[in-house]
């Protein structure tokens, strides 16, 4: 695991950015890996101003999310298809079809979590996979004590999790309590890895993993043993 300390939250973003469009430019029918929250959001914004300037063409990139909230709709400004739409797909040249997001709202979660499954058989590995990291360590929403080798599934969301997410909601009380995620199993497939994390809340996360202890109650650890994650992160804006 490699660490890459920077001074801005600008330079993270742009960091991200330059290594999500290298791929692309190798391989322009890359699979990514998709995260949301506040994090990723300047890498986005980086990837629609590489898009615009010409140097990344997404016609033939596919993209999975790594999850998706339960019980509110995909028209939710708060459901990840939405964010998804608004801080990048709807500003550059992705095609419909290869957009790929777990479905919160149907019926069936469990044959929507095959149908995860069966779509990431078919179509990955992920090329690279961009990673947040929640403040108690869990990535997509691996909540702590998720097995490692867990698939796609869906998970009760923690109190900590939940409110950390209720600045985005009106009260805590709307931030629903279940999502989809890929498991941890899924997200070690993945050909590389970048997490990225900004922010003194993060730093005993990050300090956590720097220690190199490997286990459940701390699933970002899992990364430990996957040899090309690198984790780009910071403290404050010098
Ligand atoms: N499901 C998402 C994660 O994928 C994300 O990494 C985490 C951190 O979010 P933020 O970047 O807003 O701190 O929040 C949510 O729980």
């Amino acid at each position: 695991m490699e660490f890459l300390k920077v001074n801005s939250y600008k330079e993270l973003s742009q960091k991200a950015a330059d290594k999500v469009v290298k791929v692309i430019q190798e391989n322009p029918h890359a699979a990514l890996g998709l995260a949301t929250g506040s994090t990723p959001v300047g890498l986005y914004e980086n990837l629609v101003q590489a898009y615009q300037h010409g140097q990344v063409d997404f016609h033939k990139v596919k993209t999975f999310n790594l999850d998706e909230y339960v019980g509110i709709h995909q028209d939710h400004p708060q459901s990840y298809h939405q964010y998804m739409q608004k801080h990048l797909f709807q500003f550059i040249n992705l095609k419909d079809d290869h957009v790929h997001i777990p479905d919160g709202e149907t019926g069936d979660l469990e044959e929507e979590c095959q149908r995860y499954e069966r779509l990431l058989a078919k179509e990955g590995p992920i090329d690279l996979q961009i990673l947040g990291l929640g403040i108690n360590g869990h990535i997509g929403f691996n909540e702590p004590g998720t097995a490692f080798d867990a698939r796609t599934h869906v998970v009760n969301l923690t109190d900590s999790t939940r409110e950390a997410n209720a600045k985005f909601f009106d009260t805590k009380e709307e931030v629903p309590k279940q999502a989809i995620t890929m498991g941890i199993g899924n997200i070690m497939e993945s050909r590389e890895i970048i997490l990225l994390a900004f922010g003194e809340h993060k730093q005993p996360a990050i300090k956590q993993l720097m220690e190199g202890e490997v286990y459940e109650d701390f699933p970002a650890s899992a990364l430990l043993q996957h040899d090309r994650v690198k984790v780009i992160y910071g403290e404050k804006d010098s």
